[in-house]
């Protein structure tokens, strides 16, 4: 379970893993058991986790174990047979059957509750065999949870820690899909929850129009950035009398990239980016729009909030600041001293976020996308879908629901704008290290005209929408404090995930307190 990066793989030490619940499916195709794990650590709260389990033995065991081995739990073997146990998403059989459980809305019973598929009407109104006949495939990457594939048509995530109450995602996606439909997000058809004899609900799947991409926009913005890269190189001497003066995209007066960046940069991505910023502009109108359900109306940014929020940005970056500290061992040897210094700024931060309830801010607090970056956009070829609405797993699930300002997703995705040129540096400083020095100013430039292209598209799309703050400090103090806050949650994440990386936060940070 540890090498799975949605158990586990966190740093906590498991303690103990207990099987609280079996439900047992035998159909002509499919033979598991749908396990829910309770997973203690040694200190901290318990998870519960979904894992399905299939039996296979000959080929399609040979397979699985030379193909995905990290999903075989056990080999078996007794006189008459041989085979593993392993993860049934890798199973036809199972994928297959659980497609089947939403266009027949099937219910299986276990010890203490039972599972339910629920459809929407959109699924109700396809023809059951051509639904049925979908050749399904489970989506290769690093995911939090596991999403399997049907057809070109069809997506189902399945979600592998489970948390009692509302699944913030299926919430989101409900709403933007029946409520106030929302093209630029793929319409929700149906879930699959586990509910507890007498108790909560736990959601543990959801069935998703599959949407026809080239790539999420992080890869995109990766090739980019190397295209960007190799025009700075082949003019390397045409450029050499520039001296890159950075703009800060704050600055009300950057209004045009000039016609040298747009050409490096390539204007096609600039209208791309502008069209990000406009998506999410709309995203965020439209889960403004509502003014009755209380899940989804806006609400003000009162003084109370303002003064919880700064104690949130503070109990938080202390809390991820002694992570790391407790941590140092397991961060590369070449990156200790930039550590160092960022934990040296730990107070300095803090006194940054001052700034957000130092005076009165009028914006509205709206439900927001809250885990927003590159990653989780897909680009379709001309415009873009945004997806995983879970919001930040490292906060609890009433958390994730809470109103917030949408700036906080802006914040997300400018910074999503620093790492994809820091990932370019890293990668560059591994195959080119002579020429990667002169290249950092140069992405320094591309992520402040990139990221003020992004921003200036979404204040022009949402005009004078309730959660843009009123004046133009407002906006910057804050941006400024949703960038820092970010920033330091990345500091948690790349502990946590991917040590190597840490430097990408770190410098970030810096670069937050010395920009005006
Ligand atoms: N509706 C969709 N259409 C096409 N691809 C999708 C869709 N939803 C998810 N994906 C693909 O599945 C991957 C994982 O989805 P995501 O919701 O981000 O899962 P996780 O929360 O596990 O990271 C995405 O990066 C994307 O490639
Ligand atoms: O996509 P997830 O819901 O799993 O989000 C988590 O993982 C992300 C990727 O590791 C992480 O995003 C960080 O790295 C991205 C590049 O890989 C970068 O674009 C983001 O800006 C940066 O925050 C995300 O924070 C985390 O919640």
């Amino acid at each position: 379970m540890k090498m799975c990066r949605y158990y586990g793989g966190r740093i906590q030490e498991m303690r103990e893993i207990r099987i609280t619940e079996t439900i047992k499916i035998k159909e002509n195709t499919c033979d598991a058991q749908m396990l829910i794990l309770e997973i203690k650590y040694l200190t901290g709260l318990s998870d519960t986790c979904f894992l399905p389990l299939s039996f296979s033995s000959g080929d399609t065991a040979e397979s699985v174990v030379i193909e995905n081995p990290h999903a075989v739990v056990a080999h078996l073997k007794n006189d008459n047979a041989e085979g593993i146990i392993y993860d049934s998403i890798y199973d036809e059989g199972f994928r297959s059957y659980l497609l089947r459980m939403f266009v027949r809305r099937h219910r299986h019973r276990g010890l203490h509750g039972e599972l339910i598929t629920t459809t929407g009407k959109t699924i109700k109104k396809r023809k059951e065999d051509e639904l049925l006949s979908l050749k399904s495939h489970v989506i290769k990457g690093e995911q939090n949870n596991s999403s399997l594939l049907y057809g070109k048509e069809l997506i189902c995530k399945l979600y592998r820690c489970l948390d009692e109450g509302i699944n913030p995602e299926l919430e989101m996606c409900e709403f933007l899909t029946d409520k106030i439909p929302f093209r630029h997000v793929p319409p929700l058809l149906g879930a699959i929850e586990y509910r507890r004899h007498g108790g909560e609900f736990l959601t543990v799947g959801m069935l998703q129009t599959f949407v026809p991409n080239e790539g999420d926009a992080w890869t995109y913005t990766l090739d980019w950035i190397g295209r960007y890269l190799g025009r700075i190189l082949a003019r390397k001497n045409e450029l050499q009398g520039i001296s890159p003066v950075p703009p800060s995209f704050f600055d009300p007066a950057l209004q045009e990239t000039p016609l040298l960046f747009q050409e490096l940069i390539g204007g096609i991505y600039l209208e791309m980016v502008s069209l990000l910023g406009k998506r999410t502009a709309e995203l965020h109108l439209a889960l403004a729009s509502e003014t009755e359900d209380t899940n989804f109306a806006p609400e003000p940014f009162t003084a109370s909030y303002q003064r919880s929020l700064y104690q949130s940005m503070q109990s938080r970056t202390k809390r991820i600041f002694a992570l790391l500290r407790k941590n140092t061992k397991n961060i590369p040897d070449h990156l200790k001293g930039l550590t160092n210094d960022t934990l040296n700024l730990e107070k300095e931060i803090m006194s940054r976020f001052k700034a957000i309830c130092t005076r009165k801010i009028s914006a509205a607090k709206i439900r927001i996308h809250g885990d927003y970056h590159l990653g989780q956009v897909l680009f379709t070829g001309n415009d873009f879908a945004i997806i995983d609405f879970e919001g930040e797993l490292a906060r609890n699930v009433s958390e994730r629901r809470l109103k917030r300002s949408p700036l906080r997703d802006v914040a997300g995705m400018i910074r999503s704008f620093h790492y994809a040129t820091h990932a370019t540096l890293l990668k560059s400083a591994r195959t080119n290290p002579e020429e990667t020095p002169a290249l950092e100013p140069w992405l320094d430039l591309w992520y402040r005209y990139v990221g003020g292209v992004f921003l200036r598209s979404y204040l022009e799309t949402a005009g004078n929408a309730s959660f843009i703050p009123k004046s133009r400090e407002d906006l910057d103090i804050m941006l400024r404090a949703y960038l820092l806050e970010k920033a330091v949650y990345e500091i948690g994440h790349e502990i946590n995930n991917r040590p190597e990386w840490i430097m990408i936060p770190c410098r970030g940070i810096k670069h937050l307190l010395e920009t005006n």
